[in-house]
C-alpha cells in the first residue's frame, strides 16, 4: 500500500493523470485517497474535467472515485500532507 507525502518546500503536487492507463493498472476499479494528518494548506484533490471543485477529506476521511477519472493534487503551500492511496481492485 502506498503512502504518499507532499510538503510545502518544494511544492508538492500531483499532475493531472488516470490511475488505470497502462497494463500493469488496468485491471484498477477504484482508488481511495484517504488523508492521515491535519495541519497543511493546499494538497486538494481536483477532477478538472467537472470544473475547478477541489475536494478536501478531514484526517481520517478519504474520497473514492473511480480510477478511470483524470484528477490531480493541488500544491501543498503550507505544511506536509500525508495520504494513503490504496486502490480496490
Ligand atoms: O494524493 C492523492 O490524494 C492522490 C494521489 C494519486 O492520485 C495517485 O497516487 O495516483
Ligand atoms: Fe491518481
Amino acid at each position: 500500500m502506498l503512502v504518499s507525502s507532499y510538503d510545502a518546500t518544494d511544492s508538492g503536487f500531483f499532475d493531472a493523470h488516470r490511475d488505470n492507463t497502462v497494463p500493469s493498472s488496468a485491471h484498477r476499479q477504484f482508488a481511495v485517497s484517504l488523508n492521515l494528518n491535519e495541519g497543511y494548506e493546499g494538497g486538494e484533490l481536483v477532477f478538472p474535467e467537472f470544473g475547478q471543485q477541489t475536494f478536501k477529506a478531514p484526517a481520517g476521511g478519504a474520497v473514492v472515485f473511480s480510477c478511470t477519472l483524470l484528477h490531480a493534487v493541488q500544491p501543498v503551500t503550507a505544511g506536509r500532507r500525508y495520504a494513503c492511496l490504496p486502490f480496490v481492485y
